[in-house]
Formats: C-alpha cells, structure tokens, sequence
C-alpha cells in the first residue's frame, strides 16, 4: 500500500483530503507545518508528499530540497494556487513530480498520484478491503508526540495474541485502541465483543461471561451462550476491569489459565480461541494493593500495557480531533458548518477536556447544532470551556487542583446533584463518581 504524507496547514482540508485518499486503498499521514513534516518524515518513510507550496513556517520548496537531499526516491507533488505556478515550475526543475492547481480537484490529485506512484486504477481499488476495517470506525491517529508513540505501540502489539491492557481516564479513547488493535490482529474478520464489566449485576457475571444452560436457575428458560464463546475466533474487550466483582475474578483468571468456560448448570467444559484487551480509568495497582483485584489476574490481562493520552496532554491533536468531529456532526445533521472561528480555536486549546474525546465530540455536535454561519463562535460554546482554562506551563498537581475546583463549583451550582453536575462538566455520571473518589470528595 502506497504511503502518502500530505503537508498543508488547513487542517480540514488535510482531513478531509486524508480520509478520501485512505478509502481508495492509501495509507495516509499528514503535517500542518514545514517542522512537522520533516520530523515526520525522519520517522517514517513515504512513497510521496503532497505539500502545499505556502506553508505557515517555511515553503514547499524547502520541503522540497530536504526530501530530494535525504530521501530521493520519495516523490513530491506540490498544490498551489495560481500566483504561485512559476514557483511549481521552477521546483518541477528541482525535482518535484508535477503541481496541481489551487483549489484541488480531489480526482486531480488521485490521477496524478497513480502517475507519480505508477499506479494503476485498479490495484489502488483492490486494496480497499484490506483497509476498510481499520478505517470504518474513523481512528484519527493525532501528530503529537504522544500519539505517535501510542500507534507505535498499537501497531507492534496488534498482530500478537499478547493481552493488552489499556490505561487512561473516561473518553479518552480506550475503546477504539482495543478495536484498532484488533483490526490490526489476524482475527480482524472475527467478531470484537465489548463488555462493560460495571454494568453487570454480580449475580449475573458468571452465566454473561460464561454461558447457562436451560433451566440451571430460574429465569434461565433457554441455553445461553456466554461473551466468551461469542467471542471465539475474535477479541473480547472488558471495560472497567477495576469493577468486576471479586468471585468472577477468580472464575475468569480459571478461564483463561484453562482456555476453557464452564457454562453454568453445565457439566461440559467448552473450549474458546479469544484473544483479551482490557481498559480501566482507575489505578489498577493500587487495588491490587488494597486487595480489591487479584494480582495473578492483573498480570494475566496485562502483558502490555498501553496509556491513553488525556486530550490536554496532546495538544497539537485538538484541532485535528474537533475538525473530525465537526465533519461527523456535519455528516449527522445534514449541516455544512465549515470550521471553527479563532477565538473558538483558542478556547479548545486552552480547556482543560476532563471529559477528553468524548466531551469534545459532544460540544462540537452541540455547536453545530446551534451555528447559523458558516463557522462554530464562542456563542455556539457552553459557557463553562471559557471560565476554565488550563494553562500550557500548569503543572499536573496545578491541573488536579483545578479539576477539583472545577468539579467542587459544578456540584455547588447543581446543589450536589451529581447527575447535573456531571451534564454541566459534560461528563459522564461513572467519570464523575470515579473523580469524586480519587480526590476524595465523595462527601460532597
Ligand atoms: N482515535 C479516535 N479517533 C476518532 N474518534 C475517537 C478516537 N478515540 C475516541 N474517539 C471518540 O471518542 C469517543 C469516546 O471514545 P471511547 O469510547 O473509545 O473512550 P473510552 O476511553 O473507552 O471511554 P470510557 O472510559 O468512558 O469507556 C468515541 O465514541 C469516539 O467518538
């Protein structure tokens, strides 16, 4: 699959541009700056860099020269507008592909990319399938450092049967690296079973998770085929692994020793092939320490572990996020709401997202919603992301602070109601109540 890096800093268009050449079969990246580009082309190797010739640091020829210096096989196709085409040619003579003309006609720059690639229509068409699972629930990989890292490590782990367990607070993501790490697996054509381990009632864990059979309790009127064997042939993914009850732990660590269920009421072991990936928003060493998860279960689920990213420690994938979000929002609403005003823009990278992605797809779609122009303004925003920013320089210990103050005024405005408090933060009511808890103010 061909590689492609597109360098431009509208960051929607390079979205945009992004997702409609992945579905054609390419594998794409993309950089909002000449700094950007090349740190991302130190990393990886591209087949061609689509870049725009004005870039907000230096220019495309720079670009340019940089790529026909280190990587000379790497081809270069430059867009630009029409000021700018005696510029292309002279960059052609230094070794650019060909230029296409501003504003892109996106078939354009697929026909010249199959040249530049010597590609054929149909292979490029082929190799659609093979990326479609990856692609069908829109993963939106991110620039920052942190995020590069996170892919990397989805990526080696992907193709293992290894157990994953994956940290990080409530929206962060959890869910989606489970999925993109099982698209990545060779069981991608088997199913992705989700379990939300805190919403199953203790007693009825052991047939969810394992199966009954008919009649082995009341209420048990037909043979029930647990997640596990569902599952057989793909991944499970347990979520909020912190909250499962203690006595399930112990049947599920036996499970997976044995590779083996016991349904219950019956008296036949069934095999099952499921690979496991777990999440948690809590510190799942300290309950081991306090006794509340077994140990032998917590090294079982976690031969690697991975860290989702907080949204306020990736910043430069912010505005990338919120571009995804308002074309979904569009895609949903039947609206053509084109970005986001300036102001807007700086609200979002100065809040603190306790809610992280989840919160930030729900204030995009609200904002949509609400915006009669053509761009989201600070009136289309609830009021809230304006009052507490989080500064770049705060520390940690400064943000926790902040977090507590935020969540303490919240349920002072809602007079503790934590429902209200949790619509007003825009979080969840399971995030609130596990905040509440790690700061201590579950009194409140
Ligand atoms: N990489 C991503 N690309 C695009 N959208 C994403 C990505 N990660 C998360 N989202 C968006 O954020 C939402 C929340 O993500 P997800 O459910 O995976 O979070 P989570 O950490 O599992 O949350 P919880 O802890 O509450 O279970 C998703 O429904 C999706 O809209």
């Amino acid at each position: 699959m061909a590689k492609i890096l597109i360098v431009d800093d509208d960051t929607t268009f390079c979205i945009m541009l992004r997702k409609w050449l992945e579905k054609r079969g390419f594998e794409v990246d993309a950089a909002f700056s000449y700094k950007e580009a090349v740190k991302q082309l130190d990393k990886a190797g591209f087949d061609l860099v689509l870049t725009d010739l004005r870039l907000p640091d230096k220019d495309g020829i720079d670009l340019l020269r940089v790529i026909k210096e280190k990587m000379p096989k790497t081809q270069v196709l430059l867009m630009t507008g029409y000021a700018d085409i005696q510029t292309a040619v002279t960059a052609i003579k230094l070794g650019a592909f060909d230029y296409v003309a501003k504003p892109v006609i996106p078939d354009e720059i697929l026909k010249k990319l199959q040249e530049a690639l010597k590609l054929e229509a149909e292979p490029v068409a082929k190799s659609v399938p093979a990326k479609a699972k990856p692609t069908s629930f829109s993963y939106i990989k991110g620039v920052s450092e942190g995020a590069d890292r996170q892919y990397e490590y989805i990526h080696l782990v992907g193709p293992t049967m290894m157990t994953v367990l994956i940290n990080g607070e409530s929206g962060t993501g959890k869910e989606y690296i489970a999925r993109l790490i099982h698209s990545m697996s060779n069981r991608k054509d088997g199913p992705f079973v989700a379990v939300d381990c805190g919403a199953i009632p203790k007693d009825l864990a052991a047939s969810e998770f394992f199966g009954h059979i008919k009649g082995s309790f009341t209420g048990a009127v037909t043979d029930k085929q647990g997640y596990f064997v569902t599952a057989s042939g793909g991944t499970i993914f347990l979520d909020e692994i912190g909250n499962l009850p203690y006595d399930v732990q112990v049947q599920l660590l036996r499970a997976l020793e044995e590779r083996k269920v016991h349904p219950v009421g019956g008296n036949v072991d069934i095999p099952f092939d499921v690979r496991i990936i777990s999440a948690t928003n809590e510190n799942l060493k300290e309950a081991v320490a306090s006794g509340r998860f077994r140990e032998d279960l917590y090294h079982r689920l976690n031969e690697f572990s991975i860290q989702a990213l907080p949204l306020r420690e990736r910043k430069e994938d912010i505005l990338i996020f919120a571009n995804h979000f308002l074309d979904k929002a569009n895609e949903e609403l039947g609206k053509q709401v084109a970005g986001f005003d300036e102001e807007v823009m700086r609200i979002f990278r100065t809040y603190s997202w306790p809610g992280n992605l989840r919160e930030m797809r729900n204030i995009v779609k609200r904002a949509t919603l609400l915006c009669m122009g053509s761009l989201i303004s600070k009136a289309c925003l609830p009021p809230e992301l304006e009052q507490k920013p989080v500064e770049a320089e705060k520390t940690s210990t400064t943000r926790r602070e902040m977090e507590i103050e935020l969540i303490k005024d919240a349920m002072r405005k809602c007079r503790n109601n934590k429902s209200e408090a949790a619509r007003m933060l825009q979080i969840d009511r399971k995030t609130l109540y596990n905040k509440l808890k790690s700061f201590g103010l579950e009194d409140l």
